[in-house]
């Protein structure tokens, strides 16, 4: 994986060799361009200089041997030449006739000797051609080959006769083009040393903030304190640091209210919800008491009812009950048989209680109350019409069946054993049977007439009503 500093590293690294070896290339050849044309420059002038010093005459004396010591002149004017510039290798002055050149004079011990034969191809080319002017040899051909820079210029006090010719050391130049190209590479490697340097410098300070922002953000992401940040403000990057441990910050802040407001909520709703178990028992308790309340109630309304419909001394059915029980009867004798009825009264009963006194009086009640259940098996059917009087009911059952059982009850109520001893007492009855059709009232009327008959005929007596008639049976 390329990381951050290698990245940064190499693309410095393209940049520099890309920026700085143009750039070191261009000044390169630029500089050895400028070098290049002033040392020709100057050995052109040299030539020149030469040329302008020389004087015809003189030069036909050396050419022609006509005067003595002329040559030698010459050749000291021509070392003076020399002495002023040490890049100066040799100077000669060549006569060209035609075709034909010969040097005249030169430098001893120097490259060129008199005559032709040490003049290059170049030189004698030019001289050979006609010189008008001062022109200089061929400078790259020169370092290639190996041979010195050569600049020619003419005499003008003889005109395409004499040239003046000077040689320069082509290495000389070549060794200050070697300097220029050594000094370029070393500035270009120090160059790319220093920016590497530098480069890595940059790339370490951005890897270790980048670390150290890193490290930051595991240590949020964990839940973890922050580690200490020593760095200051310097750039961006820094910048950016701390305004990462400044959200981080904010970020724990808001998520402690969040804990803190979770923790409260939560505490809450545990009390909410102790608080709604605690509610849920209470009417748990209440819905239990209330319903003790209403089954107590619905047994106290069950006992007023039965009592509402009972006889508190004899436990019979009461009057109004029994008014009740006959009309239901009578809706039932429509469809099936009829009933039919017995009205009893005890007799001479408030002799009873004038001589035995009411709580003898009341147990005699109660002793007959006995006597017409036991006549009819339960006491669904016998109620204390009032007083001393009894009741009795006998569904589906015939006149002469009901006045039998009548006749019994008598015969039962007189054998009755009461307290005190001896205490004897009877009873008078009348029967009647409800006739098809017959109101409820008329049926009550004729029975009612039966017993008052029995009474008048002694008491101790049943009288049966049939119809209007009535008989006593005993
Ligand atoms: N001990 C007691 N006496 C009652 C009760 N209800 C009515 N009596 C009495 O019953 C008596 C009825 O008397 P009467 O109507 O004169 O009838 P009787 O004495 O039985 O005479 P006859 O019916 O003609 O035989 C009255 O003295 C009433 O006070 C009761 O619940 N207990």
């Amino acid at each position: 994986m390329l990381t951050i500093k290698r990245r940064l590293l190499l693309s410095h690294l393209l940049v520099i060799l890309l920026g700085a070896g143009t750039l070191g290339l261009y000044l390169y050849f630029a500089a050895a361009g400028q070098i290049v044309d002033a040392v020709g420059e100057r050995v052109l002038d040299n030539a020149r200089v030469l040329a302008a010093g020389l004087d015809g005459d003189e030069l036909d004396a050396v050419s022609r041997h006509s005067t003595p010591g002329a040559a030698a002149r010459m050749e000291d004017r021509l070392q003076r030449a020399l002495r002023g510039n040490p890049d100066l290798v040799g100077a000669y002055v060549a006569e060209v006739t035609g075709t034909d050149v010969r040097v005249v004079a030169a430098t001893a011990p120097g490259a060129v000797s008199e005559g032709s034969g040490s003049l290059t191809v170049d030189e004698l080319a030019l001289l050979r051609g006609g010189l008008k002017a001062a022109t200089l040899g061929d400078i790259a051909a020169a370092g290639a080959e190996g041979n010195d820079l050569f600049a020619l210029a003419p005499i003008a006090a003889a005109p395409s006769r004499y040239v003046a010719g000077v040689r320069f050391r082509a290495s000389s130049l070549q060794e200050s083009l070697r300097t220029l190209r050594l000094s370029t590479l070393g500035g270009l490697l120090f160059g790319v040393l220093a920016a590497l340097v530098l480069s890595r410098l940059l790339a370490e300070s951005l890897q270790r903030r980048i670390a150290l922002l890193g490290e930051r953000c595991r240590a949020l992401a964990a839940g973890d304190a922050l580690p200490p940040n020593q760095v200051a403000i310097g750039d961006e990057f820094d910048r950016v640091i701390a305004d990462f441990d400044a959200t981080a910050q904010r970020l724990r802040e808001a998520a402690g209210g969040r804990e803190d407001a979770l923790t409260a909520l939560t505490a809450a709703n545990a009390k909410l919800e102790t608080r709604v178990e605690e509610r849920a028992r209470e009417i748990e308790d209440a819905t239990g008491q209330l319903k003790i309340e209403i089954e107590n109630r619905l047994q106290v309304e069950a006992l007023l009812a039965e009592a509402a419909l009972t006889d508190a001394l004899t436990g019979l059915l009461n009057r109004r009950a029994m008014l009740e029980m006959l009309e239901q009867a009578v809706q039932a004798s429509r469809g099936q048989g009829g009933f039919s009825m017995i009205l009893a009264d005890v007799d001479h009963f408030k002799h009873v209680n004038d001589t035995y006194g009411h709580g003898i009086g009341d147990q005699v009640l109660m002793a007959a109350a006995r006597e017409l259940e036991s006549l009819h098996g339960d006491s669904r059917h016998a109620a204390r019409w009032g007083g001393e009087e009894f009741f009795v009911l006998l569904p589906g059952t015939g006149l002469m069946e009901a006045c039998r059982r009548a006749e019994e009850l008598r015969a039962r109520v007189e054998r009755m054993p009461l307290q005190p001893r001896g205490l004897r007492v009877t009873m008078s009855l009348g029967v009647a049977e409800l006739q098809p059709g017959e109101p409820l009232e008329d049926c009550l009327r004729r029975c009612d007439q039966a017993l008052y008959r029995a009474k008048d005929a002694g008491r101790n007596t049943v009288v049966i009503a049939r119809g209007n008639l009535f008989a006593t049976m005993s």
